[in-house]
């Protein structure tokens, strides 16, 4: 597409055979992978599949996304080869005795897109050697900007028995030049971890290693029947969690709003905020850091 701002043939192509290594690590349910160059959204990529019947374990990997989806209705903007936009079908819901994982229940799914940020922070950390940190629920901050998102969403089984099926997509903003930054609605600054300085932006080792992060939290997640306690994750969310201790305002999904302090998780993956009105859990908002 010769014009397009998003067009960057310098930048080298993910490799679906490199990427396939990380589809054997031993405790992840990663089954197939499809790599493609162009595609309107992995997570309806996904879904699509968990609605036709694909089993646990489908990652969908685009080099862009045309119609990319943000959290509240938003979009994602993908430029072509500049970041990571993954998808991976989960039903945690079906027992897998061979894995030894029980079915977890339909209240602890919550917990997911918060196990993708620490699998997300543990990676980039790794890998491009910087500080990151999430802002609650999954924002990844790195020098106190966004730099990546994470959005899960149920797919209702064929059936009212059946339980749904998570798609939980990851966007990671890799070599992004400030002209293709997309302006945050909430004014937080947006960056990527080639302008923030990582030490490697090599993105076929950075998806590799994000994934074998979300299989190993996935096992011990699934493993403790979803226990986020029992499993380590809540500690492990808690010591990447730049929110909780800070004063914050919450936007709420009914369009209102809650300033206070966030002081802790709760075991379902809940903020919880002090305000002068008093004590609140939230499951969902846009939080803003004040101090
Ligand atoms: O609003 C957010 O912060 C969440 C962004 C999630 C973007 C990722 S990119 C891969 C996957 N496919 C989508 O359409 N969205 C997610």
């Amino acid at each position: 597409m010769p014009g397009s701002p998003y067009t960057d043939l310098d930048r080298p192509p993910l490799s679906a055979a490199r990427l396939r290594r990380a589809l054997v690590f031993p405790h992840g349910p990663w089954t197939r992978l499809e790599l493609h160059a162009e595609t309107a959204s992995t997570n309806a990529d996904v879904a699509e599949a968990a609605r036709s019947g694909e089993p646990e374990g489908l990652v969908v990997v685009a080099e862009r996304q045309t119609a990319g989806r943000g959290r509240r209705g938003r979009t994602w903007q993908s430029p072509a080869r500049a970041g990571i936009a993954t998808s991976v079908l989960l039903r945690p819901g079906e027992a897998v005795a061979e894995r030894r994982w029980p079915a977890v229940p339909p209240t602890g799914y919550g917990w997911l897109p918060l196990l993708a940020g620490v699998a997300l922070v543990e990676s980039v950390t790794r890998l491009a050697e910087l500080d990151a940190a999430l802002k609650w629920p999954n924002d990844l901050l790195v020098g106190g900007a966004k730099c990546a998102g994470i959005l899960a969403e149920a797919v209702p089984g064929g059936s009212p028995a059946q339980p749904p099926a998570i798609v939980l997509g990851i966007g990671l903003n890799v070599t992004l030049r400030v002209h293709e930054l997309p302006e945050n609605p909430t004014g937080l600054p947006v960056t990527s971890l080639h302008l923030a300085g990582a030490a490697a932006t090599d993105r076929d080792p950075l998806l590799r290693a994000l994934l074998r992060s979300v299989a190993d939290w996935y096992d011990r997640w699934r493993t403790a029947g979803g226990d986020a306690v029992v499993s380590g994750l809540r500690d492990a969310y808690l010591a990447v969690c730049a929110t909780v201790g800070r004063e914050v305002r919450a936007l709420l999904p009914d369009g209102g709003e809650l300033t206070g302090t966030a002081t802790g998780i709760d075991p379902d993956g809940q903020l919880h905020l002090v305000t002068p009105s008093g004590e609140h859990r939230l499951a969902a908002a846009d939080v803003v850091h004040l101090r």
